[in-house]
């Protein structure tokens, strides 16, 4: 607690420095609040002090409005706990004040930060700060005045474009825009500001109040035209987001009835939406994300990571070329190996894409690209695997093949080396078996394409070392992905929890229901695409093998549709030939294809699943139930086996590795949302009606709902015989 404070100090000057003290990124939590309203009053008084600077403790100026507090706000429902910034910190302590204030900015000034730098008379900021309004990437809108002064000081698009976005920007363009009156050297920051507030005061600086600022808006059917095409825009890119029309109206306020009218009607709407669905998702999902670096037994025991400087991946295929480009791009050198060099060559070819890619879209500069090139290798044997610290091995799922290369490895590389699968379905204990050190075996399962996706899986057995799985969060920090620890089963976390998804859609198709209109609900629900376009996008060879994969492990939970095989049969490979559900067509968006209608009947004849050979009547919300609701059964199961760390674990997993809507929360938090009751009655009722095992409520999930306890609250029973951690 002590660290959390406001200090100020007056110098011989006459100018009193206000310090923000919150570490690690002086986040404005209740205490700093009250603390800042307290320094400026008593700043104000004193007749010692004509100038004010504010600035953060350690190189940061501040992260923004505590999260914390809005999670408290969902927990209780309790507004009150909200204090007033806006008008009586922002306006009337500082804005307002006889003394003038320059925010002096360094490392950050985001949120609520950024708010209280644009409520002083003039900002200094040392190179490369990051400033901007991610509000809305949290469900609500700037609330200390920000959605006004922003467009006071930028101009009204390029406010928008950085609220709507929520993407920060660098003090340098910054200050060219007129956000940040001047750039300055770290060591020189305080300084230069301290004079800067007596010039401001000796009125050989203009005294400037952003708020009161018309300068940049521009007429106002100038700036109406500007609103009605963000406002269009909004409706495409975020239809389900309330939060980025209420932005567009709140700023609108401004325009046409002033500035302090609009800040008032901020502070409104910001109460409004705080306690929207939205916000309690994308918050809990900042919250829970974050908390996956804590894993019990490995991240609080003292332990320390090692430096992985070297890695070997085995396989230079699509995984494993993903892999190498993540790691090479990460400043990790990579040795590549395949099994013969034409295989060899493709892959090397893959990655150069991959890295060239990156750099075309803007995201590596071309010098990094090219390092990135340099540290990679490619070989066809083990004489580069001696002073490796890392084995990925990315080759097709075979269980000898994995084995024979685990024995290998386990002798060409150095004892401290981890020895990674990259596999997505195999259990780890057979894949390491065969070899003595099976504490350094371990799981990285990455998405494809494994060099974008976010979701690193670390999939542990009972015999993994804890310094090995710290190791490899903090390679997965290091490329840049979210680490999230589970246990050792078929389809790990996220494979596992979604495997019904495709099983309850193909179901329902059986049933009648149209191939286009699921994936239509399914993408109007916010998943990126539908069960069928991600089976097309697969490719069916794919769906084929899983299905097989999840008739043995989770017999009696699967439905064994014939779908696939007869689309095959019928010449149609999905995305692959172009033909699948879907017509693919270069440089045009899929289309349905009418021409799929007669397999999908044949399909229906074949498995006769149809109450009365009728097709079956349903709404666009029980279609996403019986779609979803069978994937929240599974997660359950998952919890009850302590596959996951903690609930939270999942809904990042669900997220980053299925597009699940971030913004409902994960899969975990969005079944708590529409109610366990609800999701147990439906399942029970559907497995009556259409048998489907998937539908079958599970144990865990039925006590759940018995006892009235949301599936996110922590176990009250320690799952700890059967945990998989
Ligand atoms: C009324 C106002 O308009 C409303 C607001 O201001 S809402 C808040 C707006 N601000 C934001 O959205 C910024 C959120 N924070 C971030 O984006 C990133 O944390 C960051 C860019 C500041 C720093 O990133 P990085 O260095 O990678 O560290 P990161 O791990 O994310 O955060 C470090 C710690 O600070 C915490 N933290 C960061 N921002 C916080 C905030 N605004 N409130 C509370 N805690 C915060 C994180 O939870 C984390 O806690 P932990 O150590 O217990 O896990």
């Amino acid at each position: 607690m002590a660290q959390i404070r406001v200090t100020m100090e007056v110098g011989n000057d006459g100018v009193a420095v206000i310090t923000i003290s919150n570490p690690p990124v002086n986040a404005l939590a209740i205490p700093i609040i009250a603390g800042l309203k307290e320094k400026f009053d008593e700043a104000t008084r004193r007749s010692d002090v004509k100038a004010i600077v504010l600035t953060g403790k350690g190189g940061r100026f501040s992260g923004g409005f505590d999260i914390n507090v809005f999670q408290k706000v969902h927990e209780t429902g309790d507004l009150s706990i909200m204090p007033d910034v806006s008008v009586d910190l922002v306006v009337n302590a500082m804005e307002d004040c006889k003394k003038p204030i320059v925010a002096a900015v360094e490392g950050l000034a985001l949120g609520g930060g950024l708010e209280l730098a644009m409520g002083c008379h003039a900002r200094i900021a040392a190179p490369r700060a990051q400033l901007g309004l991610p509000e809305l990437s949290l469900g609500v809108i700037p609330g200390f005045g920000g959605t006004q002064r922003l467009p006071r000081l930028l101009g009204l698009s390029k406010a928008i474009e950085m609220m709507l976005s929520s993407k920060p920007i660098m003090s340098e363009e910054g200050n060219k825009l007129g956000l940040i009156d001047a750039i300055v050297p770290s060591e020189e920051l305080l300084k230069v500001s301290r004079r800067w507030a007596l010039d401001i005061a000796d009125r050989r600086k203009p005294w400037l109040r952003s708020l009161h600022r018309t300068d940049k808006i521009g007429s106002l059917s100038e700036a109406r035209e500007v609103l009605r095409i963000a406002r269009q825009q909004a409706k495409k890119t975020a239809p389900n987001l309330p939060q980025h029309q209420a932005c567009l109206d709140v700023i609108e306020e401004g325009i046409v009835h002033g500035g302090y009218n609009g800040v008032l009607k901020e502070a409104k709407v910001f109460k409004d939406l705080v306690l929207s669905d939205t916000a309690k998702g994308l918050v809990h999902v900042f919250l829970a994300q974050r908390t996956t670096s804590k894993v019990p037994n490995v991240t609080d025991v003292g332990l320390k990571p090692r430096q992985t400087k070297k890695v070997a991946v085995i396989g230079g295929g699509l995984m494993g070329s993903g892999i190498a480009t993540a790691l090479l791009v990460s400043n990790i050198y990579v040795v590549l190996k395949e099994v013969n060099s034409e295989f060899l060559l493709k892959g090397i070819k893959t990655i150069e894409a991959n890295i060239r890619g990156l750099a075309s879209r803007g995201k590596l500069t071309k010098d990094k690209a090219e390092k990135a090139l340099s540290m990679l290798k490619g070989v066809l044997d083990y004489s580069e695997f001696k002073d490796v610290d890392m084995v990925i091995e990315a080759v097709i799922e075979n269980v000898p093949l994995k084995q024979k290369i685990f024995s290998e490895i386990e002798k060409v590389c150095p004892p401290h080396c981890i020895l990674a699968s990259n596999t997505s379905t195999i259990d780890l204990n057979l894949i390491g078996e065969k070899i003595k050190s099976q504490d350094r075996v371990i799981g990285a399962h990455f998405f494809s394409p494994a060099h974008v996706m976010p979701l690193l899986e670390i999939v542990r057995t009972q015999k993994t070392s804890p310094q090995v799985i710290l190791d490899l969060m903090t390679v997965g920090k290091i490329i840049k992905k979210v680490p999230v620890v589970v246990g050792n089963c078929t389809g790990f976390a996220v494979n596992r929890t979604f495997f019904p998804y495709t099983q309850s859609s193909h179901l329902l198709v059986s049933l009648g229901v149209d191939v286009f209109r699921i994936d239509r609900v399914i993408s109007n629900f916010g998943l990126p695409i539908g069960p069928f376009q991600l089976q097309d996008l697969a490719g069916y060879g794919v769906a084929l093998a899983v299905s097989k994969e999840y008739e043995t492990a989770f017999a009696g939970r699967t439905f064994n549709s014939p779908l696939v095989e007869l689309l095959v049969k019928k010449g149609r490979n999905g995305k692959n030939n172009g033909k699948g559900y879907y017509i693919y067509e270069k440089g045009s968006k899929p289309k349905p294809d009418p021409s799929v209608l007669p397999i999908i009947e044949e399909f229906r004849q074949l498995t006769k699943t149809m109450p009365g050979g009728k097709p079956i009547s349903v709404t666009d919300k029980e279609i996403l139930e019986m779609v979803l609701f069978p994937v929240v059964n599974e997660a359950c199961r998952v919890l009850d086996e302590g596959v996951v760390v903690r609930p939270s674990d999942l809904d990042i997993a669900s997220v980053l590795g299925m597009s699940f809507p971030s913004y409902r929360g994960g899969i975990v938090f969005w079944a708590d949302t529409v109610g366990v009751d609800h999701v147990y009655k439906s399942l029970k009722k559907w497995s009556e009606m259409y048998g489907g095992g998937f539908f079958k409520p599970s144990k865990f999930l039925e006590e759940r709902a018995i006892k009235g306890i949301p599936l996110s609250a922590a176990a009250t029973s320690s799952p700890s015989s059967r945990s998989k951690l």
